[in-house]
């Protein structure tokens, strides 16, 4: 398999990737059009800059493999959620400012190759462009963003239909939008044979990192999720208990699961209605046999801070039953205790996943707790350890503490890396079929 697939062992079944169906396209006259659905929803500032082209570098492999093969790529992405658009309020203000053109320069930039536009993505004026492409192949087009329309989120099959009429083949290579059962994403491909449609580099790469089943039984998974919100890292939490060894808990959440273990948490985030939940989490986690790290001491301030803040101004607290964080403060990092233990607690783990910061990393001095807890990632990895990291605020984290390349494999999922991690299978995943070597 070529380095920008993961490896597969022999008679392992998997799923049907790009280099499957490049192999099925061979022969014929002429260039064949191979339709990717790209994962190209990243942030443009009001310049129109693209302040992290990580999806578009993630979607290239696929891309170059396509054109290497002497085929065309046609890709197809959202970008953000076009909504006056899709109901004709947009005074053409929202279509300007998610127009999938803007990515066109950094794809130039990062391929060479010829890559045209055309402002719409199904109709007579996709059909002309498609018609236009090289017979020889080469060469890449990019379709307006597919939100434009309502019923790509919908996945109206007639929708569907007129995306997959520009296709001789299929790949899902947007790994960000796998758990979102779109048109693009689900209809396109059942309207196509089965071995012309693959999953792409990215997807196969963000599986693998991501999935524990192929594990072996000397392997050690620990979890780390942090973050502010309990409720939208719920599903997670309880999906991991199934899966992981190890299980550390911090960040704004875990003071959820303090005030369940009766410790006092004084003004600290907490999701009251979610109390009852965290205290079987607890019981869950205790019955399974998951090791579960929770934070023994935290860093606090009497209120949110709204810039950087003296250590003077701050008190660290040890987080035990009966003891607590004093009424009038609120806990905003773990403490140096906490990050010892669970440096020494994740020492053990063969593969680990880091999913949310461990305290408000954005403003000094609560920044600390991340940043031990990465140097430890980093150190891990150093040792062999396999580290991943996803989620929006986790990748901020580590671009802050210049220490993106640190770890062995940044996400580029949001919510699908989440729904992967809780157990789910992804729809854009699961619309492929398998392969045996
Ligand atoms: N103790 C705390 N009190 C308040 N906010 C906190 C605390 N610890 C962390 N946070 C905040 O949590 C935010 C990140 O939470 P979030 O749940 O969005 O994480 P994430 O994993 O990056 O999520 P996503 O995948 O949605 O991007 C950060 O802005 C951070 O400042
Ligand atoms: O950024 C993301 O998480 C994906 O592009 C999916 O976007 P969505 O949440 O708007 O479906």
């Amino acid at each position: 398999m070529p380095p920008s697939m993961p490896e597969y062992k022999e008679g392992q079944t998997r799923k049907r990737n790009v280099y499957d169906v490049l192999e099925a396209l061979k022969g014929g006259e002429g260039a064949k059009n191979v339709m990717v659905r790209v994962d190209f929803n990243v942030p443009i500032n009001s310049d129109g800059k693209i302040t992290d082209d990580s999806r578009i570098r993630g979607a290239i492999p696929t891309i170059e493999a396509i054109l290497k093969s002497g085929n065309n790529a046609i890709l197809m992405s959202h970008m953000g959620r076009p909504k006056k658009v899709q109901t004709g309020e947009d005074d053409g203000t929202e279509r300007a400012a998610l127009s999938l053109n803007q990515v066109v320069p950094r794809l130039k930039e990062l391929t060479g190759a010829d890559v045209r536009f055309v402002d719409d993505c199904i109709g007579e004026k996709a059909k002309q462009a498609v018609s236009e492409l090289p017979k020889e192949g080469g060469a890449i087009l990019v379709l307006e963003n597919l939100r434009f329309y309502k019923d790509e989120e919908k996945n109206v099959a007639a929708f569907a239909k007129d995306l997959a009429s520009n296709a001789d083949a299929y790949i899902n290579d947007a790994f960000g939008t796998a758990h979102r059962a779109h048109a693009s994403v689900s209809g396109v491909p059942a309207l196509l044979p089965p071995e012309l449609c693959g999953i792409g580099c990215l997807v196969a790469s963000e599986v693998a990192y991501l999935d524990f089943s192929t594990l072996g039984p000397n392997d050690k998974v620990a979890a780390i999720i942090g973050g502010s919100k309990v409720s939208s890292k719920l599903p997670v939490i309880k999906g991991l208990i199934d899966q992981v060894q190890i299980l550390v808990l911090g960040g704004g959440l875990a003071y959820t699961f303090a005030k369940a273990r009766g410790v006092s948490i004084g003004t600290s985030l907490c999701e009251d209605d979610m109390v009852e939940t965290a205290k079987g989490f607890l019981a869950d986690a205790e019955a399974k046999g998951v090791k579960l790290l929770l934070p023994v001491d935290a860093v606090a301030a009497k209120s949110f801070p709204s810039g950087p803040m003296s250590k003077d101004d701050t008190k660290t607290f040890d987080m035990v039953p009966g003891g607590g964080i004093e009424d009038g403060w609120m806990g905003l990092d773990v403490g140096p205790k906490t990050s010892a233990l669970f440096k020494e607690g994740l020492a053990e783990a063969t593969k680990i996943i880091f999913n949310g910061p461990m305290g408000v990393f954005e403003i000094p001095p609560f920044d600390e707790g991340t940043k031990a807890l990465v140097d430890a990632l980093e150190e891990d990895t150093k040792n062999g350890t396999i580290t991943v990291v996803g989620g929006g605020d986790s990748v901020a984290a580590l671009e802050q503490f210049g220490k993106t390349d640190a770890v062995s494999y940044v996400s580029t999922g949001g919510g699908a890396t989440l729904e992967l991690l809780s157990g789910d299978i992804l729809p854009g995943v699961a619309a492929i079929a398998d392969f045996k070597e």
